[in-house]
């Protein structure tokens, strides 16, 4: 799956780009036995992208990256990576889905002389995966002095070793304490300025969302939406006084739909973006509903993330 193209770290890959999208999913399924965990997943992720692959424990996320990278056979529908068929030999892919197994009394450096073994990296290869992760003053330390956060960032070095052009990451900031957070995101742009692709999973939208340029939000195998993340925070709630109230709850529900209309207190909850608040005030004013008052409530991305996932995953684990 993977390939040497020997190029230098930093280089901008055009030479090596084909057209088309960097991972196509259609359909995607899979099933053990009864239970289908992840469900007609059709997705485009462009190249040059850092998409996040978000949802809570359970969703099927890691089974989705899997079938990605060949691991695990899809019952129906198709996943492709940079044009060919997922898990095909010869495609630049690099994955930190599973831990690669570090030996904890070898130093970051060697633990990636004994993976060069494999994917026939050079020293100097190693060299330029420990800078692009931040890990040069620390690569001669034993692994097993690293903080989490630089365990994961050799993780990700590992992943690079082949210079691959899609980088598959299965939760790279989980466990991270803030600083290990952001370091993470710091790499994951720069892997993305250097041209590559990066797909990502992750259960907390707070960790990532400054990372990526789009997500896709997952539960229970399916897809509930997939967006840039400018877009999911454009996806508020209004918050209206109105009077009658229950007449305005009727008019907005014929506007956005029933199922993103509540009644709190004495006021009324809009799922909608803000660009249809005007929109919404006129059809209240319309049928001569007395609007008082009209907000926008700054909803976080967590509380979008929540209320799509219907998970509690924004608590401490
Ligand atoms: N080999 C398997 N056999 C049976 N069930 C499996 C297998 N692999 C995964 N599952 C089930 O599929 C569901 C999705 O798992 P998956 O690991 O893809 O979710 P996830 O979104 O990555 O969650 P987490 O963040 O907890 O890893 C889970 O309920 C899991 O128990």
């Amino acid at each position: 799956m993977q390939q040497q193209t020997g190029t230098a770290p930093h280089a901008v890959t055009s030479g090596r780009r084909v057209a088309g999208p960097a991972v196509v999913m259609a359909g995607l399924t899979k099933r053990y036995g009864k239970r289908t965990v992840v469900d007609r997943l059709s997705l485009e992720v462009r190249r040059g992208e850092v998409f996040g692959v978000l949802g809570p424990n359970g969703a099927g996320k890691t089974t989705t990256l899997r079938m990605l990278l060949g691991l695990v056979r899809p019952t129906a529908g198709t996943a492709s990576v940079l044009g060919m068929p997922a898990g095909s030999p010869g495609v630049a892919v690099g994955a930190l889905v599973e831990g690669p197994g570090f030996y904890p009394y070898l130093s970051g450096r060697d633990n990636l002389r004994v993976l060069a073994g494999h994917t026939g990296a050079s020293a100097a290869r190693i060299a330029a995966v420990l800078s692009i992760t931040d890990l040069e003053d620390r690569a001669d330390d034993r692994y097993r002095t690293y903080s989490l956060g630089m365990k994961q960032r050799l993780g990700v070095a590992a992943a690079l070793l082949t210079d691959p052009e899609v980088v598959v990451l299965d939760e790279p900031t989980n466990g991270l304490d803030p600083a290990g957070i952001t370091d993470m995101r710091a790499l994951l742009r720069r892997l993305a300025t250097d041209g590559r692709t990066v797909v990502l999973s992750s259960h907390l939208l707070g960790e990532v969302e400054q990372s990526c340029d789009r997500v896709a939000i997952i539960a229970e195998g399916r897809l509930v939406v997939e967006s840039t993340v400018e877009e999911l925070r454009g996806l508020g709630r209004l918050e209206i006084q109105a009077a009658p109230l229950g007449e305005a709850a009727l008019v907005a529900a014929g506007l956005v739909g029933a199922d993103r209309v509540s009644i709190v207190g004495d006021v009324l909850h809009v799922q909608a973006p803000s660009s249809a608040a005007a929109e919404i005030n006129r059809a209240l004013v319309h049928a001569d509903v007395e609007v008082t008052g009209l907000r926008q409530s700054a909803r976080t991305l967590e509380e979008v993330f929540l209320e799509m996932t219907g998970d509690d995953a924004g608590g401490p684990r």
